[in-house]
C-alpha cells in the first residue's frame, strides 16, 4: 500500500497523519535537501483538514471521495490524482485539469476550490464542489426516465457550459454521462477535465485517441489529425439521444463497429456533405458500407421536428457544419412545449453512490492550492 493510500484508508482515525518534513532534490546540485515544513506546502492547506466520508467514484485518472472540510463543515469532493505511473511528479492530465478548472468560472462547470496535498508531495487532491449525482449512475438507478422538460433543462445547461468553454477555446474531449454531475438544486456541472485542452487556433493538431468510444465524433474515428470544439458537440448529441432513449445511443463494441453503427443511424458520409472526408487517413484502410438513409426520425419517433432538427445539426458529419453550443441554445426545441423545467424544480434523487460506499472508511486528505506555480515547483522534484 502506498503512503498516500494509507492516508486515505487510515483505519481508526478520521484525521490524516501529520506530514513529515519533505526532501526535495536540488535543481542545481541534484542532492536531496530537507525543506522546512512551513515552505513545503506553499499556500496550500493540508489534506489533514478534511475528513473523508466515503468513496464516490473512480476513473482512469483518480479516485473521488466525498469529504468534509473540518474548518467550515463544507462537504466537498476530493479527487486523488493517480500518480502510479509517474516518476517525475504530477501527470500532465492533472496539471491540465487544474489549470483549466482554475481558469473557468461558470455555474455549469464544476468548481475547483483548491488543491490539497497528503503526507508526501506526490499525493495531490483536487478539492471540488460536491455534486450529489452523476448522470451515469442516475440513469442506471432511476425508476422512470427523465421527462422531456427535464431533458431540455439538462441539455440547456450542458450547452451553456459548453458555450462558455468553447468561447475560451477549451475542448473537453471526454464528454459522457458519467462526467456530467447534477446537484440537488438541479444544476448541471461539466466535470473531469483530465483530457481537456486549450486550443490555440480554431483547428489544432491533437491525438485522435480521445473521447470515450460511444461518444466519439466521426472525424476522430477516421483519424483526422486536427479537431475542434465540434468533437464535444457530437458527444452532446449522443448525450441528448441517450437521455431521450434512456439507453446509450451509439454503444459500439470496437472502433470499426462504432463507425458501422453511426452509418446505420445517419447514412454513409461522402464528399458532397463533408468535403475533407476523402482525405481522412482511416479511409485508406477500410471500405465503408453503403447505407443511404438517415434513420434519426424512425429512431426518435416521438420527437418533435425541432428536436429532430437539433439532433441532425449535432450529428453533422462535417465538423465545420456541426452545431455550436451557442446555436443549440437558440434552437426552437427549447422554446416550444414542453418547455425546459426550471433547474430548481428538477426532482431530487437518492444518493446511490453514498449508499453503495457508505462504509465510512475514515481518513483525511491535506490541502494545497495557492499559486499554482508554487505547486508545479514543489511537486516535480522527488521526495
Ligand atoms: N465534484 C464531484 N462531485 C461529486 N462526484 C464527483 C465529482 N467529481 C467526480 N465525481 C464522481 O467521480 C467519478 C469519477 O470522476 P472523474 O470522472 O473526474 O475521474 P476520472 O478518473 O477522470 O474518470 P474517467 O475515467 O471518466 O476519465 C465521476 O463519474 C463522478 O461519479
Amino acid at each position: 500500500m502506498t503512503e498516500t493510500k494509507r492516508d486515505l484508508e487510515n483505519a481508526g482515525s478520521n484525521l490524516i497523519p501529520e506530514p513529515k518534513k519533505g526532501l526535495l532534490t536540488s535543481f542545481l546540485t541534484g542532492e536531496a535537501m530537507e525543506i522546512p515544513e512551513k515552505y513545503l506546502y506553499g499556500k496550500c492547506r493540508r489534506v489533514a483538514e478534511f475528513e473523508k466520508l466515503n468513496r464516490i467514484g473512480e476513473g482512469t485518472y483518480g479516485i473521488v471521495y466525498r469529504a468534509k472540510d473540518t474548518q467550515n463543515g463544507q462537504i466537498v469532493a476530493l479527487k486523488k490524482m493517480r500518480m502510479d505511473r509517474e516518476r517525475d511528479g504530477m501527470p500532465v492530465s492533472g496539471i491540465r485539469e487544474i489549470n483549466i478548472l482554475l481558469s473557468c468560472r461558470h455555474q455549469n462547470i464544476v468548481r475547483l476550490h483548491e488543491v490539497a496535498v497528503g503526507s508526501s508531495l506526490t499525493s495531490i487532491f483536487l478539492c471540488m464542489e460536491y455534486c450529489e449525482q452523476d448522470l451515469a449512475s442516475l440513469l442506471d438507478n432511476m425508476n422512470s426516465a427523465f421527462s422531456e422538460s427535464e431533458i431540455k433543462c439538462i441539455m440547456q445547461q450542458l450547452f451553456m457550459g459548453l458555450d462558455y468553454m468553447h468561447k475560451r477555446y477549451i475542448v473537453h474531449r471526454d464528454l459522457k454521462v458519467s462526467n456530467l454531475l447534477l446537484t440537488d438544486t438541479g444544476i448541471l456541472k461539466i466535470a473531469d477535465f483530465g483530457l481537456a485542452r486549450k486550443i490555440n487556433a480554431p483547428e489544432c493538431p491533437m491525438t485522435p485517441n480521445v473521447v470515450t468510444l460511444w461518444y466519439r465524433a466521426p472525424e476522430l474515428l477516421f483519424q483526422s489529425k486536427t479537431h475542434t470544439t465540434a468533437i464535444d458537440m457530437w458527444a452532446a448529441g449522443c448525450i441528448l439521444g441517450e437521455l431521450l432513449l434512456h439507453k446509450p445511443l451509439l454503444p459500439g463494441r470496437s472502433e470499426l463497429n462504432q463507425i458501422e453503427i453511426i452509418i446505420d443511424l445517419l447514412g454513409t458520409p461522402n464528399t458532397a456533405i463533408w468535403p475533407e472526408f476523402a482525405n481522412l487517413p482511416m479511409l485508406e484502410n477500410i471500405t465503408l458500407k453503403s447505407q443511404p438513409y438517415n434513420n434519426l426520425k424512425p429512431k426518435f419517433s416521438s420527437l418533435s421536428n425541432a428536436g429532430l432538427r437539433l439532433l441532425n445539426f449535432l450529428f453533422m458529419y462535417d465538423p465545420k457544419k456541426r452545431a455550436t453550443a451557442s446555436e443549440c441554445l437558440q434552437s426552437t426545441y427549447f422554446k416550444e412545449e414542453p418547455l425546459p423545467v426550471d433547474p430548481h424544480l428538477m426532482p431530487t434523487f437518492p444518493q446511490h453512490r453514498n449508499l453503495k460506499n457508505g462504509n465510512g472508511e475514515s481518513s483525511t486528505v491535506t490541502n494545497l492550492l495557492g499559486a499554482f506555480s508554487d505547486l508545479r515547483e514543489l511537486v516535480s522534484p522527488s521526495i
